[in-house]
């Protein structure tokens, strides 16, 4: 899990303090540059003094930014010919729960397909290596981009739903999870302030997105919990839960909760800002 950026007591009154004085925002990050603050972090710090949503402060600073997702809106959406339920929906984070996603015949082939090639999962260090780690006990696997005509076709329903084209998102993982197993509360975007931010994110630009399709129902336990909102998702066969942020998204925190009984298979589905890049894992 990354630290959350530190404010101290000054940095927040100068922040309030300025913007009384009629400043706006824009002026306030020139200044914090100036000062020798990272623009990237000086954005979540703003946001959060302000008491803003990061993609509101996005949006009024006119940050260029890459493309973003357009969320789902209850109650149901026909994708693909499949009608797709909305059960569920929040605003900070936006999260949407999706009934339906996938056919049981959809998750049993995929599980079919990745049972073979399962791994260790890993997770990315600071300097954007890959690394084994104790707060990721899964097994997984990445399929490439278009893999086969069931990823093919479940990437082409997810960029429908989500109006973003099927190259921006980074190949299919699939993670199995026995009994006890679990994934730690974490981000899926990238720090901006780790060492090796630039590199992960030089050819498609930063995560926006979230997609994680649960392929079978846990006899007990492996929902998804989202610990700063207080909502656990179920974990069900052919649902999914989708959510959006952007770098830096407190709100976005979330974890696999342990398999108390039975186990649990997903398929998870990271969309960038550009295009991801044919063939490549990351
Ligand atoms: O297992 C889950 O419910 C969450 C998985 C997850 O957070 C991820 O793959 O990034
Ligand atoms: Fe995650």
């Amino acid at each position: 899990m990354y630290p959350r950026v530190t404010i101290t007591p000054e940095l927040r009154e100068w922040i309030l303090a300025t913007t009384r004085a009629g400043h706006g925002v824009d002026d306030v990050l020139r200044l914090m540059k100036e000062n020798g603050y990272d623009p990237r972090q000086s954005r979540s710090i703003v946001a959060e003094v302000m008491k803003l949503p990061l993609a509101a402060l996005h949006a009024s600073t006119g940050k260029p930014g890459g493309l973003r997702t357009t969320h789902p809106e209850a109650p149901e959406v026909v994708v693909d010919g499949r009608t797709i339920g909305i059960p569920l929906s929040v605003d900070a984070p936006a999260l949407r729960v999706l009934d339906g996603l996938l056919s049981e015949r959809e998750c049993a082939d995929l599980i079919e397909l990745a049972r073979p090639r399962l791994q260790r999962a890993l997770t990315v260090d600071s300097d954007g290596k890959q690394q084994i780690d104790q707060r990721r006990t899964s097994e997984g696997m990445f399929f490439r981009a278009g893999e086969t005509p069931l990823v093919a076709a479940i990437e082409q329903r997810l960029a429908q739903l989500l109006g973003v084209p099927a190259s921006h998102g980074e190949g299919l993982q699939i993670l199995h999870y026995g009994p006890g197993q679990e994934y730690e509360p974490h981000y899926d975007w990238f720090d901006p302030a780790l060492p090796g931010y630039d590199k992960l994110t030089a050819r498609a630009g930063q995560r926006i997105a979230s997609v994680v399709m649960y392929l079978n129902t846990p006899e007990r336990g492996g929902g998804t919990a989202f610990p700063e909102i207080g909502l656990t998702v179920t974990a069900r066969r052919g649902a999914a839960v989708y959510f959006a942020y952007e770098g830096g998204d407190q709100s976005s925190l979330h974890a696999g909760l342990p398999v108390l009984q039975g186990e649990k298979w997903i398929a998870t589905h990271w969309l960038r800002e550009r295009p991801f890049g044919q063939g490549s894992k990351r």
